[in-house]
């Protein structure tokens, strides 16, 4: 899905959600757990309860990992679940030397070796340009580089100061070289708040991936006063708010108000940049 496309699906659906399917099988509803495979069944239910109000899912493939196997199976078969219209986002933020980043990137990018071929990985930027660059070398598809993320470690490295600029800055600007805004996006956590000016300086037409509104307690108010472009520029992730509203059998229909409630917000702010 490129650029356009993103900012099309934005403007039809009113909405820069992604929905993060960070499914763990201890917290999904006991009923489910009847089914051959109890998370796919609950991933399904979520996605076709929220299809048309997200433009994006959002896999945390740790939470799949962890499950060995089955969880690759279900981590397969949820990718191959996802609409074709919405954007695909393994978060599973590797990066490594050049040889094994490419196998990472066949892991996620390449359909013919691994059943998956999804539209964008998270990406740990690190270990420099060659860990990147095998990502980047997949036509189509967009690397979404760790800037400056949601958690309170986030002030351990990502803040240190060097030659008058923070190293989220240096990692925004130096990436720029290897990456445009049509193949690369930030993640930028939504606890951030006027963080997202000193983003934008160094990134003004970039998409941005923001985790952290819902369970971790962003404003969505503030990513959008502080980081919304023209053409939005952003898509917003929930997860536990929004897939663990309710524990219940009617687990989808809770989603899918939790969901509603974040698309209605997400509509009065893109109304106020003439999306309406
Ligand atoms: O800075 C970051 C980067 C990634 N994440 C991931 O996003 C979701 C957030 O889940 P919630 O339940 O909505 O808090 C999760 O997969 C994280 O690993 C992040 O939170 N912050």
């Amino acid at each position: 899905m490129n650029k356009a496309a993103i900012i099309k699906a934005i403007k039809e659906k009113k909405s820069f959600l992604s929905i993060g399917l960070d499914t763990d099988i201890t917290k999904i509803p006991k009923h489910l757990l009847s089914y051959d495979n109890p998370v796919l069944e609950f991933n399904k239910q979520i996605i076709d309860a929220t299809a048309d109000l997200c433009i994006s899912y959002k896999i945390n493939t740790a939470f799949y990992e962890c499950n060995g196997l089955k969880g690759w199976e279900s981590l397969i078969k949820t990718y191959q679940y996802l609409p074709k219209n919405t954007f695909s986002i393994a978060d599973a933020k590797r990066g490594d030397i050049g040889n094994t980043s490419s196998m990472y990137a066949k892991a996620f990018f390449d359909e013919s070796a691994s059943e998956m071929s999804f539209d964008s990985v998270t990406v740990a930027p690190y270990m420099g340009k060659d860990s990147v660059s095998p990502f980047l070398a997949f036509k189509d598809k967009w690397v979404i580089l760790l800037a400056l993320t949601s958690n309170e470690g986030s002030h351990d490295f990502q803040r240190l100061k060097d030659h008058d600029a923070m190293l989220f800055e240096h990692v925004i600007k130096k990436s720029q070289e290897w990456a445009t805004d049509e193949n690369m996006m930030y993640v930028v956590g939504a606890t951030r708040g006027e963080a997202f000016l000193e983003i934008r300086k160094h990134a003004p037409h970039h998409f941005l991936l923001v985790p952290g509104v819902g369970a971790q307690g962003g404003s969505l108010a503030d990513v959008c006063k502080y980081g919304m472009t023209t053409d939005c520029g952003l898509i917003v992730n929930s997860s536990r708010a929004i897939i663990y509203a309710s524990n219940g059998e009617d687990f989808a229909e809770a989603a899918r108000e939790q969901a509603l409630l974040v698309q209605q917000e997400m509509a009065a702010e893109l109304q106020k940049i003439g999306i309406s």
